[in-house]
């Protein structure tokens, strides 16, 4: 989602927004929801009838009337039933699935900064659990308080046209019945929004340790996790039960009280009857609208509690939609010179991240990197160097300084535009669980096949990919799990040569291949390396040697520059690289 589309502040608000596009099922909805209340209003009236006329006058013909209208009423409030539970239902599902659209969009626009804070597999949980609670909330709970809201009005109607007397019993019962509601209300929905964000915990301690299952299982931390799962289980528990007791002691007030209510207004009616100023029909229907109210008004409390639970998942819903994204497009993005050459310059940078401020990772770094150049970063471990290439494609913003992309201050950029300049591949290749094809295909979707077979052969992939029963078809299986080490670069090699994109940003894995794998990956990459401009996160010697030029940084700063020759004389810190390489 744009970051410059307004937020809307209230769930309700955000709710309404999502059904604008539905108006006609909400009109559907809303008439079902009409005639069934109607309906079974109107059965109080045939209960007149049946009592006053079919009873006292032994008339069959006004008794047969009187059943065949009720009936008929039963069907029709029947039939109402089925279509507004249908078209809640289904508009339940259309919010919901909007709802995961938009958060989801918003949570792609996020910059690696809310990553860095927060748990991926909490924000997995609201979006499944909270919009689960919410579209339950939309399609049942909703339907069930406005059917009830239109009886509890018409059935107050049609009592004060039966007995205004009794009527005003019962008001003065009304308050009675809601101060339970509106304090034990507010309860429930505090202990439902503290539950949904224990049961998100829980969601993210399973993401973390499936996700590591490895790790798990060959440190054999299988009872430590138990036990700590087991504690989060039971703070869900903790939490719920606070909740459950609240809404238990809500209905359960609700309707006592409501029983008294009825029960004493009944026994005012009978005394009314017995002094003949009203008739028995008129007592029956007036009781049947009382039950029909009182029930309306338990069913109101009951699902009250599911609607404010719902609102406390729709609250914490619109908190991750309310995260403004910390980098964003300029509003009027200057254009890139076609095409892009690839020049970088990278001028009096300073840069500390955001979540450590006082540390700086980036100190007065300047580098000009000309376009096709192919300049290599050595350093220690933590120098700053992977830092550099995030910066290039504004994962984070510099504190001081400028980097631009052939001329162009890339903040003045359109973010995927500069982005789709890179072509990234990272020590670790990530490997989505797709096909061979989907993998290779992920930085062009329009690439033919035989375009990715073109580009796997140039990665020296092609051989295992034919290799494998369903060749690219194979699906490759949650992060590459089928692949080994060497495959999962040579895809990630292929997959940056048919992105074609004119600056390579390369983070040599440090693992060690076999000497095959070694050789068909540095191939690859001498292909991928050809006629773009190269930043390589350097660790092997063979890559530094052919460099264009040399950048050994420490400490966040750029020490010396040059060829393998020169840094063998000038720098002492590049000779220890270097010797530590042809050691290895
Ligand atoms: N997201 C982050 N938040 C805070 N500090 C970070 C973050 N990422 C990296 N750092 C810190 O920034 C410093 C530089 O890290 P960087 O990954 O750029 O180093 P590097 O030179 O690429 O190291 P390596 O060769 O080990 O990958 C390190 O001290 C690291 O702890």
């Amino acid at each position: 989602m744009n970051s410059k589309v307004a937020k809307p502040t209230s769930v309700l608000k955000w709710v309404v927004s999502m059904l604008v596009p539905y108006k006609r099922q909400v009109v559907f909805a809303s008439l079902a929801l009409l005639v069934g209340s109607l309906s079974w209003l109107a059965i109080g009236q045939a209960i007149k009838a049946l009592v006053d006329e079919g009873f006292s006058t032994s008339d069959s013909s006004a008794l047969n009337q009187a059943m065949t209208i009720m009936l008929s009423l039963g069907l029709l409030s029947g039939v109402a039933a089925y279509f507004r539970f249908y078209f809640m239902t289904w508009l339940g599902e259309r919010v919901s699935a909007e709802m995961r659209r938009r958060v989801y969009h918003h949570l792609l626009s996020l910059s690696p900064q809310f990553y860095e804070s927060t748990k991926t597999g909490e924000v997995i949980s609201r979006f499944t659990s909270d919009t689960t609670v919410l579209q339950n909330a939309i399609g049942m709970s909703l339907s069930m308080a406005l059917r009830s809201s239109v009886t509890l009005v018409g059935g107050m109607v049609l009592m004060l046209v039966s007995s205004w007397q009794l009527t005003l019993y019962v008001l003065v019962a009304v308050p009675v019945v809601l101060v339970p509601i509106k304090v034990l209300g507010t309860k429930v929905r505090h202990f439902a929004r503290a539950s949904q964000d224990r049961v998100a915990d829980i969601g993210a301690y399973v993401d973390e340790s499936l996700h590591s299952i490895h790790t798990v299982q060959s440190y054999a931390h299988e009872q430590q996790d138990k036990h700590r799962f087991g504690e989060r289980i039971d703070e869900v528990l903790v939490a719920a039960s606070s909740r459950i007791r609240y809404r238990a002691l809500l209905i359960a007030s609700v309707m006592a009280l409501s029983v008294c209510a009825i029960t004493a207004v009944a026994w005012m009616g009978v005394l009314q009857v017995v002094e003949g100023s009203l008739s028995a029909g008129e007592l029956s229907a007036f009781m049947f609208y009382a039950v029909v109210t009182a029930g309306a008004v338990a069913t109101i409390s009951e699902v009250l509690g599911e609607i404010q639970r719902a609102s406390g998942a729709g609250e914490r819903l619109l908190e991750l939609l309310h995260v403004e994204p910390a980098i964003v497009s300029p509003q009027s993005p200057l254009a890139l010179p076609t095409p892009c050459r690839g020049c970088l310059s990278i001028q009096e940078v300073e840069f500390a991240y955001p979540s450590v401020p006082e540390q700086p990772i980036l100190s007065r770094f300047t580098l000009e990197v000309e376009p096709g150049e192919r300049v290599a970063l050595v350093g220690p471990s933590g120098a700053g160097k992977s830092t550099l290439l995030q910066l290039l494609q504004r994962f984070y913003e510099p504190q001081q300084g400028r980097i631009a992309l052939d001329g162009v201050d890339i903040s003045q950029l359109d973010l995927a535009k500069l982005r789709c300049q890179f072509a990234l591949v990272p020590q670790e290749p990530t490997i989505f669980a797709d096909t061979v094809l989907g993998n290779i295909r992920y930085g062009r979707s329009d690439a033919s096949e035989a375009q990715v077979q073109a580009a796997a052969v140039a990665a020296c992939a092609d051989e295992f990919i034919q290799g494998f029963e369903q060749g690219y078809q194979t699906q490759l299986g949650e992060r590459g799990v089928r692949l080994s080490g060497g495959q999962k670069q040579r895809i990630a090699i292929a997959r940056a040569l048919l992105a074609d994109r004119p600056i390579l940003l390369l983070d040599e894995a440090t693992s060690a291949l076999d000497a095959r794998s070694e050789l068909l990956v540095q191939q690859a990459l001498e292909r991928l390396m050809a006629n773009r401009t190269c930043l390589i996160i350097a660790h092997r010697l063979a890559t530094v040697i052919d460099a264009d030029r040399i950048v050994v940084v420490d400490k966040g700063q750029i020490q010396a520059i040059g060829t393998h020759h020169e840094l063998l004389e000038s720098s002492a810190l590049y000779r220890d690289f270097a010797e530590l390489q042809l050691v290895s």
